[in-house]
C-alpha cells in the first residue's frame, strides 16, 4: 500500500479558519493537480470532521480523466473512504451518492441504528473499539484491493496517520493567504508529538498558482 497525504494550507499552516468552513486556499492550477492525483488513486480518504464541515464529493472532476479511468477498466472516480468512529456521516452526505463506491470505517462504538441507516449507501468496515484503529482499517482497505491511497484531511486524521506510521508521502500546497487563529485547524492537529517527531525528506518544490507545492517523503516507512 502507498499512502499520499495531500492538503492545502495558508502561509501560516492553517487548513481553514476557526469557523471550520471550507476555504479555497488552492488556485485553479492546484485544484487541477489535485484532480489528476485523485484520478491516479484507488481511494480518497477523509475524516468525518471534513465530511461534516465541507460535505465534499471527492470525485474526479475532469471529463477526460474520468474517461481515461473508464478506458482502463476502472470506475470513473476512485473509492471514497470516511474515517468515522460512531457513524456521524449524514445519510444525505455527498460522499454517499452513487458516483463512486464509499467505505465507512467505523469502530465498535457505532450504534446499530447508524449502521443500519448507512449500510444502505456505503460499505461498512469496523476497526477499533472506541475510535477507528487506522492500522486495521487501512489493512481492511488493502484487502478490498485499495492499494494507492490519497488522504485529503483534515488535520486530526492527518496527525493520527503520521502517529500510526502510515504516511509515505506528504504534498502540501502553501497558498498566499494568512488565516491565523489558535483554534483554526492546521495540517496536523491531534495531541501533537512531544518526542520522536516524524522526519521528512524534501523531494520537490514547485511554484504553482501564487503559492508553492512542497512534496515530502517520510523517513520511517
Ligand atoms: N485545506 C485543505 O486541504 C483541507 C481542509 N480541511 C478542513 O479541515 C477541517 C476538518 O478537519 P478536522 O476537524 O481535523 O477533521 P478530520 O477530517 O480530520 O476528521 C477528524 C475526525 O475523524 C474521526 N476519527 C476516527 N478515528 C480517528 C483517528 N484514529 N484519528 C483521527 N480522527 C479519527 C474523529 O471523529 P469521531 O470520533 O466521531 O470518529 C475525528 O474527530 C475543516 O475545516 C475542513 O474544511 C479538510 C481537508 C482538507
Ligand atoms: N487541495 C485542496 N485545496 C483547497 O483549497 C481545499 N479547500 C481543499 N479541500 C479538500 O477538498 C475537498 C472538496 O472536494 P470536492 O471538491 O467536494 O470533491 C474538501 O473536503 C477537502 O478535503 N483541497
Amino acid at each position: 500500500m502507498h499512502v499520499v497525504v495531500n492538503a492545502a494550507m495558508s502561509a501560516d499552516g492553517k487548513l481553514s479558519s476557526r469557523r471550520r468552513e471550507q476555504l479555497a486556499i488552492s488556485g485553479d492550477e492546484d485544484f487541477a493537480r489535485v484532480d489528476r492525483l485523485r484520478a491516479k488513486r484507488d481511494a480518497v480518504v477523509v475524516g468525518v470532521g471534513t465530511v461534516l464541515a465541507d460535505d465534499p464529493h471527492l470525485t474526479v472532476k475532469d471529463d477526460a480523466l474520468r474517461a481515461r479511468r473508464r478506458d482502463d477498466g476502472r470506475s470513473a472516480s476512485p473509492a471514497r473512504v470516511v474515517v468515522d468512529s460512531s457513524g456521524r456521516t449524514p445519510t444525505d452526505a455527498a460522499v454517499l451518492d452513487d458516483a463512486a463506491t464509499t467505505y465507512l470505517c467505523l469502530s465498535e462504538a457505532a450504534p446499530v441504528d447508524r449502521r443500519l441507516a448507512l449500510a444502505e449507501r456505503a460499505e461498512l468496515l469496523t476497526a477499533g473499539d472506541e475510535r477507528v484503529d487506522l492500522l486495521r482499517a487501512f489493512g481492511a482497505l488493502q484487502e478490498q484491493g485499495l492499494e494507492r491511497i490519497m488522504v485529503e484531511g483534515g488535520g486530526e486524521l492527518i496527525f493520527s496517520l503520521f502517529e500510526a506510521g502510515l504516511v509515505d508521502e506528504l504534498r502540501t500546497f502553501v497558498g498566499p493567504t494568512l488565516i491565523g487563529g489558535r483554534d483554526a485547524p492546521t495540517l496536523a492537529d491531534g495531541e501533537g508529538f512531544v518526542a520522536a517527531f516524524p522526519t521528512l525528506e524534501l523531494e520537490a518544490v514547485d511554484r504553482l498558482d501564487d503559492g508553492v507545492l512542497l512534496t515530502w517523503k517520510t523517513d520511517d516507512r
